[in-house]
């Protein structure tokens, strides 16, 4: 296997507030790793350093051959733009769109024509149980099915890694596991390597494996390579 994402030795402080110190983690191509540790231990700080959301103060993140640390800002995020999706705690959707119209942006971003956006958006919301609703805005859908038009959202371009912070944090159990069970078995029919913080064990245990930190450091195995 080959790895998609390293950190190496990453390190970042919130002004006097160290949030990673000297934290290492990998993550092979395809695999599904879910990260846990308390409250406060960097999870998140980590998953936004993989996914060049944040610059590390001192270590290093390689995504597949490339270093994503030294990379300037557009780099970046053209980067993010072309082969990461997200889905977050709360869906994030554009509250001014349509739900067919945020499935859509990622690629009308990446320069497709509307039409050909518009009918993979119809087709991955169909995938994953939305149809008849491409019409809607978020204040018109139950958090279960904002969530899956966020998952509809970050998996449309087809990306090669997905960041999934608290993605069911604002969910029943039931709606919840429903989530789980469409981006983990999304991931795996496509070979998307995945990259989850979660609280829940529950949620984690989707996972091929777990990794832990605390006080910003990943205590647990970083990695199978
Ligand atoms: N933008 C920020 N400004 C200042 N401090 C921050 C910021 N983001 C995180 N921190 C601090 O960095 C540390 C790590 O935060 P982080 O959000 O990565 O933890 P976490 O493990 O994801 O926590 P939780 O499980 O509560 O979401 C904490 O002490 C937090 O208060």
């Amino acid at each position: 296997m080959t790895a998609m994402l390293r950190a190496r030795s990453v390190s970042l402080s919130f002004g006097d507030t160290p949030a990673l110190r000297g934290a290492d983690f990998l993550v092979d191509t395809g695999e599904i790793v879910a990260i846990m540790g308390p409250s406060g231990s960097g999870k998140s700080t980590l998953l936004h350093c993989l996914a060049g959301i944040l610059v590390p103060d001192e270590g290093e993140i390689h995504v597949g051959g490339e270093r994503l640390d030294t990379m300037g800002e557009a780099a970046r995020s053209a980067l993010r733009r072309d082969r990461f999706g997200f889905v977050f705690q709360f869906g994030q959707l554009v509250p001014e769109l349509t739900a067919a119209e945020n499935v859509a942006l990622p690629l009308l971003l990446s320069g497709m024509r509307r039409a050909e956006a518009a009918r993979r958006a119809d087709l991955r919301m169909a995938e994953l149980g939305l149809d008849g609703l491409g019409g809607r805005r978020s204040g018109e859908l139950s958090g279960g099915q904002a969530q899956r038009v966020a998952l509809a959202r970050a998996l449309v371009a087809e990306p090669e890694v997905i960041f999934a912070d608290e993605p069911t944090g604002s969910l029943d159990s039931l709606t919840g596991e429903q989530v789980m069970d469409l981006l983990v078995g999304t991931a795996r029919e496509q070979g998307t390597t995945v990259v989850l913080v979660t609280h829940d064990a529950r949620v984690a245990a989707y996972a091929d494996r777990e990794v832990m930190v605390r006080d910003g450091r990943v205590t647990s195995p970083v990695g199978t390579s």
